[in-house]
C-alpha cells in the first residue's frame, strides 16, 4: 500500500490512474509520495517517508533538489506536458501587446449604457489601433519544449524568427522549423528583435538574465514577454523601461507587487498552464513516473537522478539503492549480497552529475539486516527493496 499527497489541486485524469494500492495520505508526514504544482518546498522538512516529488508541470525551482536528492527522494516533472497551453497563451500575449484589445474591451464595457453605442464606437476605436505580428521580427530565448512550439507557431503567423539556445536539444533541434534563424549570440536577439520571448528554467544562470544591459541592447518600442519566471527579469529595470517608452510593452504570466498596475505591464496571473488539456496531460504523466518508480524502481524524467529502467518487477526481489556518484559502489553492494550467497539476475547502474542509482534484482529474497547493511555503505542516501 502506497500513501500520496496532493500539495495542489491534481486534475482527476491523473488520480484515477492511481490503483487502489494507493491511498491518500491524511498528512505530507506520512506520504510516500508528493503531488505538486507551483506550492513552494523550499521550506518544508521531508519525513523519512517520502520517496517521491512528482511535479506536474515543467518548472521545478520551487522544489529544493540538491536537498531532495541527498535525502533520497526522486523528483519528476513533466516535460512538455503543459507546453502547447503555453504556446497559446504566448500567442495571445503578443496579440494583447500589438491590438489594444483590452483598453477596447474596457472601453466597451464603461460606455455599456450609452444607446449610440455603435456609433461611437466608430468614432473612440482609433485610440485602440495596433499593428500586425506579420512580417515582425520575433526572438526566442530558450528553444525546449515551449519554445520550439512559439517559434513554430509565430513562423505560421508570418513573423520572421530568431531562436537562441547554446544547450538546445537534438529533438528540439529536429522539432523546429527550417525557417528559424540561428541567433548565435543572445545580444544579436535582443538588438534585432520587435517581440522577445523569453523559455528557459530559473536557475541561477538564468537569473536576472534580461536585466538593465539587455533591455538597453533592445529597440525602442519592444515588446517582451515572459511567461518562463518572474525572476528571470530585473523587473525594477523593465518598469523603468516601460515608464520611459523603451519597452511598449511587458507581457508577464507572473504578477508581483513590482509589475502590477504598472502602464504597459501586461500581466496574467500565472495561466499558461491552467488549461483542461495541459492539467489532464501533466497529472496522467506525473501519477505514471511516480507508479513506475514506486512499483518498480524504474525513474523517468527525474531533474534530481539520472533514467533508469529495468523494466517491470517480476518474481525477483528488486533492491534499490540511491547513492552519490563516486567509485567502487558497485563493488561494494556486491561483496555484501555474496557474503549471503545471494544470486544477481540483472543489474543496472546510471549516473548523473553528483547523483547516481544502481538497481539490482535477485534470485532469493533479501532479508532486512542485508537491506540495513546496504544502506550503512558510505555515500548511500537510501535504500529500498521492492519484495
Ligand atoms: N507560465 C507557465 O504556466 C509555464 C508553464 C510551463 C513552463 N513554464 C516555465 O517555462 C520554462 C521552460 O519550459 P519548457 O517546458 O520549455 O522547458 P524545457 O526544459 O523543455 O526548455 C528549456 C530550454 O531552455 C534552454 N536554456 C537553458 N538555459 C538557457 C540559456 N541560458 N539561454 C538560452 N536557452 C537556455 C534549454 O537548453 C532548453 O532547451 C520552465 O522551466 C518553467 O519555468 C511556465
Ligand atoms: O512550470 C510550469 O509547469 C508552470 O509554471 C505551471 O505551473 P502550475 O502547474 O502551477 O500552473
Amino acid at each position: 500500500m502506497y500513501k500520496y499527497y496532493c500539495l495542489n489541486p491534481i486534475s482527476d485524469v491523473g488520480l484515477e490512474k492511481l490503483t487502489e494500492e494507493y491511498v491518500p495520505a491524511g498528512t505530507m508526514e506520512k506520504a510516500d509520495a508528493v503531488l505538486v504544482r507551483s506550492a513552494n518546498l523550499h521550506d518544508t522538512e521531508f519525513s523519512k517517508n517520502l520517496k517521491v516529488i512528482a511535479r506536474a508541470g515543467a518548472g521545478v525551482n520551487n522544489i529544493p533538489l540538491e536537498r531532495c536528492a541527498e535525502e533520497g527522494i526522486v523528483v519528476f516533472n513533466t516535460p512538455g506536458a503543459n507546453a502547447n497551453g503555453v504556446k497559446e497563451l504566448v500567442i495571445a500575449g503578443m496579440f494583447l501587446a500589438s491590438r489594444d484589445i483590452i483598453g477596447g474591451i474596457n472601453w466597451v464595457q464603461e460606455n455599456e449604457e450609452d444607446g449610440n453605442i455603435a456609433k461611437d464606437a466608430e468614432k473612440a476605436k482609433k485610440a485602440f489601433a495596433g499593428c500586425e505580428l506579420e512580417g515582425k521580427k520575433l526572438g526566442v530565448i530558450g528553444l525546449g519544449a515551449i519554445g520550439v512550439l512559439v517559434a513554430n507557431a509565430a513562423t505560421n503567423l508570418g513573423m520572421d524568427v530568431y531562436g537562441y539556445d547554446p544547450y538546445v536539444s537534438v529533438d528540439s533541434a529536429w522539432r523546429l522549423s527550417r525557417s528559424i534563424h540561428h541567433a548565435k549570440t543572445v545580444d544579436e536577439l535582443y538588438q534585432g528583435c520587435d517581440y522577445i520571448t523569453i523559455h528557459v528554467p530559473a536557475m541561477e544562470q538564468t537569473k536576472g538574465m534580461i536585466d538593465k544591459d539587455a533591455i538597453g541592447l533592445m529597440k525602442k518600442g519592444v515588446v517582451v514577454l515572459n511567461f518562463a519566471r518572474d525572476v528571470l527579469v530585473d523587473e525594477e529595470a523593465m518598469v523603468d523601461a516601460l515608464l520611459s517608452g523603451h519597452v511598449k510593452h511587458y507581457v508577464s504570466d507572473f504578477p508581483t507587487p513590482v509589475t502590477a498596475g504598472v502602464k504597459g505591464a501586461i500581466v496574467i496571473p500565472h495561466l499558461g498552464a491552467s488549461t483542461e488539456e495541459s492539467e489532464d496531460n501533466c497529472a496522467r504523466m506525473a501519477v505514471k513516473q511516480l507508479r513506475d518508480y514506486l512499483e518498480n524502481g524504474n525513474i523517468k524524467n527525474s531533474v534530481n537522478y539520472p533514467n533508469c529502467d529495468m523494466g517491470v518487477k517480476g518474481d525477483n526481489t528488486r533492491i534499490l539503492l540511491l547513492h552519490r556518484n563516486v567509485p567502487n559502489m558497485i563493488g561494494q553492494f556486491t561483496k555484501i549480497l555474496a557474503k549471503d550467497n545471494m544470486n544477481i539476475a540483472d543489474l543496472t547502474n546510471k549516473s548523473k552529475g553528483k547523483y547516481a542509482y544502481t538497481m539490482i534484482d535477485l534470485d532469493s529474497p533479501v532479508s532486512d539486516s542485508v537491506a540495513d547493511e546496504l544502506s550503512q555503505v558510505k555515500e548511500v542516501l537510501r535504500v529500498r527493496v521492492i519484495r
